[in-house]
């Protein structure tokens, strides 16, 4: 959890927006407001190693301590050579002096001569050029030629020579030391989430042990009179609280440290309460419903109101906003002290949504990741004819077809876009991202969807 004080209010940020209207925030203005305001929260506290260190963010840069390659070496299987041993036109016929292997040491190549040598090994010291294997003619004791392909090499070449047509460029085949990375370099910039690639470039580099910060830990509550945990039976009017288990798989499933706060009553005392006391545990809080300003919907009001945690007074605020986005148009913004509170709207798919599409931009920030990392968005074509008012950005369930015949694939609406019903995304192969200022869509025109397989 951070200890600074500086951290300005959302307020401060707002009052410099004379145009910003609460009642009708874009969703990209939205996302990058919230990404703006919210701070850095997670501190490097653990070294790593490797194989433990994939998918989490990398707290310090990585500098290259090694050239890689460490120094040049041959890029195919054939024969090292001087390009300048090599006549202009016709073949040129050269005595092959010996052989290295990858893993070998350098050797010296004398004047006029060729060298085997393998992928990877180092070329000899003279030789600038390799000619693969498949390129060359080999002769052994004035035996006839042989296809190197086909025959096992024995290690040993009593007086073989190759020949070869002209026409070879002078550098062919040949990887330069330090020409994927330079010492000094910076190998792995701060702020990435690791990925295997990037653990493999660690491990090019001899580096067991990565500096990486702690998981960023989100706290999730569910709040409504109406919720019941899964496993309870049900009286008449109550449903099963499926948001939290929603939103806590997705805090895992982006990295972060999922803490589960449960669920609380739509009662004003015990939610400032539960809300005050759970700082202490988390860094930044997430709830589900009372997000738009029903009769029950108190979490503005709440965190409107100055809180008190262990005789400590803590500051609070609080934003209602209305986005130009559907499902996802209520948002409560509030503060706790230092820690920012996300107050998502109640029905399943406004609150799956409203974090993807709306604060996990903040929540990459806070958690110490430099570049927020985009929703991954594929091309399709609409399936059908699709109704749309321009004024808000709307966020369609979509099944995906991909015909041979298509250049796309093409989209159909999944079932039921009810914010209320949850089957649907889960039955849908991704988000189709139908613009604010888009009017209706014409089957066949191109659509931008965020394919959901893979990333939750
Ligand atoms: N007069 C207005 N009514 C509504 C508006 C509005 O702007 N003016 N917005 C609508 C939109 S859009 C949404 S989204 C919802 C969001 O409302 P709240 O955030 O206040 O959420 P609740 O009223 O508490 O609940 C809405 C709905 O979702 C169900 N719910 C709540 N929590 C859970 C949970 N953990 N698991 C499963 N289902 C949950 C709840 O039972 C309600 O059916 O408001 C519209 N109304
Ligand atoms: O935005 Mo509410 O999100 O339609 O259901």
């Amino acid at each position: 959890m951070s200890t600074s004080t500086d951290w300005p209010s959302l307020a401060s940020l707002l009052a410099r927006l004379p145009d910003f209207n609460p009642d009708a925030v874009p969703v990209a203005q939205a996302r990058e407001l919230l990404a703006d305001w919210v701070a850095p929260r997670v501190q490097a506290r653990s070294m790593l190693v490797q194989a433990e260190a994939l998918g989490r963010v990398l707290a310090r840069d990585v500098v290259a301590r090694l050239d890689l390659p460490p120094c040049d070496n041959a890029a195919m299987d054939g024969y090292a050579l001087r390009h300048a041993d090599l006549k202009p036109e016709g073949d040129t016929t050269l005595p092959v002096a010996g052989r290295t292997l990858a893993g070998d040491p350098p050797a010296t190549l004398p004047p006029g001569q060729a060298w085997r040598i393998m992928t990877g090994a180092p070329m000899p010291a003279g030789a600038d050029t390799v000619v693969m294997q498949e390129h060359v003619q080999r002769r052994t004791n004035d035996t006839a030629p042989h296809d190197t392909r086909a025959q096992p090499d024995t290690g040993t070449h009593p007086q073989e020579t190759i020949t070869l047509p002209a026409g070879q460029k002078p550098g062919q085949n040949v990887r330069r030391r330090g020409e994927d990375i330079r010492t000094g370099q910076t190998a792995l910039p701060a702020g990435r989430i690791l990925s295997p690639m990037d653990l493999g470039v660690a491990a090019s580099q001899g580096i067991v042990d990565l500096p990486v910060f702690g998981p960023l830990k989100v706290g999730v509550f569910s709040t409504g009179n109406e919720l019941v945990q899964s496993g309870q039976p049900l009286a008449a009017g109550q449903i099963h609280d499926s948001n939290r288990p929603t939103l806590l798989a997705l805090a895992r499933n982006r990295g972060f440290e999922a803490i589960d706060l449960g669920w609380l009553p739509d009662d004003p005392a015990i939610l400032t309460k539960a809300l005050a006391s759970s700082i202490d545990q988390v860094d930044v809080l997430l709830t589900t419903g009372g997000a738009a300003g029903g009769d029950a919907d108190l979490l503005w009001h709440v965190l409107s109101q100055p809180m008190h945690h262990q005789g400590m007074a803590l500051p609070t605020e609080a934003h209602a906003w209305k986005l130009k986005l559907r499902p996802g148009r209520p948002l409560v913004i509030g503060r706790i002290g230092q820690t920012p509170v996300f107050g998502l709207p109640g029905n399943p798919v406004a609150a799956l949504l409203s974090f993807l599409f709306v604060i996990d931009a903040a929540l990459q920030k806070m958690a110490g990741i430099t570049a927020p990392r985009p929703l991954p968005r594929i091309r399709a074509r609409a399936g059908t004819a699709i109704r749309k008012r321009p004024g808000r950005q709307e966020l369609l369930r979509v099944t995906l077809c991909y015909h041979e015949s298509d250049d796309l694939p093409v989209a159909m609406p999944a079932g039921s876009q009810s914010s209320a019903q949850l089957r649907s995304v889960a039955e849908a192969d991704g988000i189709a991202v139908l613009p604010e200022d888009q009017g209706p869509v014409a089957e066949g025109d191109r659509l931008d969807v965020v394919p959901l397989h893979g990333l939750l």
